[in-house]
């Protein structure tokens, strides 16, 4: 048996499976990574949109935590949906006292249905205490808005919004994703000083429910098996482009993507 790599997600849940923790570890299990789960916040969602969340107490989160770092140290980490300005204080210091090194954060603010899933007053603390800490920061068009406090309109005003989410905010790598732009769907990832760009057709469907999540799962499994920030990036937008275009139509609304298909493309199941 080879090598077994671990990542875990600290994140909300998706009963339909297409977003949050389930989407991540599905993400982990295509990519051969031993998958984990912190569960922030229970979801009611399915692919026509949130009706409600309860968040987890912060000590329960805080003993999920430490039940998953006195066990099986992870690899790498990612968060998605943190909800609420306590719960981000308390990640932020549970990777400083885990001294986690490969950090993906998934600034996740309102799902495509419009819901919020992030507390306006949590924004703050999620800029100065997660962002520095971050090895790659992969916000959608609005998030990084949010963020860098102005529009985003053009190719160009996001690779300005990568680098000073960089160079100001203090995250080792942004990658600020093209899914909400029109055209192409072009991703621009700022590190080490550098503009890179991952492009794909932009597929005409609606089943793009989870795209971030599972984006930036890759992402994780890919860094937690020592791949470099670039390599990981590229392998998130192949995954995520067959996802979305080898449609599975789930559900009544905005459907979930393909997990499977990545797979069935590059190794034949
Ligand atoms: N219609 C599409 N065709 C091709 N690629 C897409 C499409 N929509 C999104 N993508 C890609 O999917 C990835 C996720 O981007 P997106 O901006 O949709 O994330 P998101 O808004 O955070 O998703 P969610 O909030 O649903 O999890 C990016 O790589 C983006 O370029
Ligand atoms: C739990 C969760 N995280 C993230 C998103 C963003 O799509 C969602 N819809 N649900």
């Amino acid at each position: 048996m080879s090598n077994i790599y671990k990542a875990l997600s600290i994140a909300g849940t998706d009963p339909t499976g297409g977003a949050g923790i389930h989407a991540d570890l599905k993400t982990f299990q295509e990519q051969r990574v031993y998958g984990m789960a912190v569960i922030t916040s229970v979801v009611a969602q399915n692919t026509l949109g949130v009706k409600s969340f309860e968040e987890v107490s912060i000590e329960n989160i805080s003993e999920q935590i430490d039940c998953v770092f006195e066990g099986i140290i992870p690899d790498a980490v990612k968060t998605g949906m943190l909800a609420s300005q306590s719960i981000i204080e308390l990640i932020a210091n549970k990777l400083k006292k885990n001294e986690v090194k490969l950090y993906v954060m998934d600034p996740v603010m309102v799902a495509k249905s419009g819901h919020h899933l992030l507390h306006e007053e949590a924004i703050s603390s999620l800029k100065a205490l997660l962002i520095p800490l971050a090895t790659i920061i992969t916000p959608n068009i609005p998030e990084a808005e949010v963020i860098i406090g102005k529009n985003i309109h053009t190719i160009n005003d996001m690779r300005n919004a990568a680098k000073e989410i960089v160079e100001v905010y203090g995250a080792k790598a942004a990658v600020i994703k093209g899914g909400h732009m029109q055209g192409e769907a072009r991703d621009i990832l700022y590190y080490n000083g550098e503009i890179k760009e991952f492009s794909s057709a932009r597929y005409n469907t609606v089943n793009t429910h989870g795209t971030g999540c599972t984006f930036s799962a890759v992402i994780t499994a890919e860094l937690a098996k020592n791949n470099s920030i670039e390599d990981s990036v590229k392998t998130g937008k192949e995954f995520i482009s067959q996802a979305i275009q080898k449609t599975l139509n789930l559900g009544k609304g905005q459907g979930p993507t393909n997990h499977f298909a990545y797979n069935e493309k590059n190794k034949g199941y």
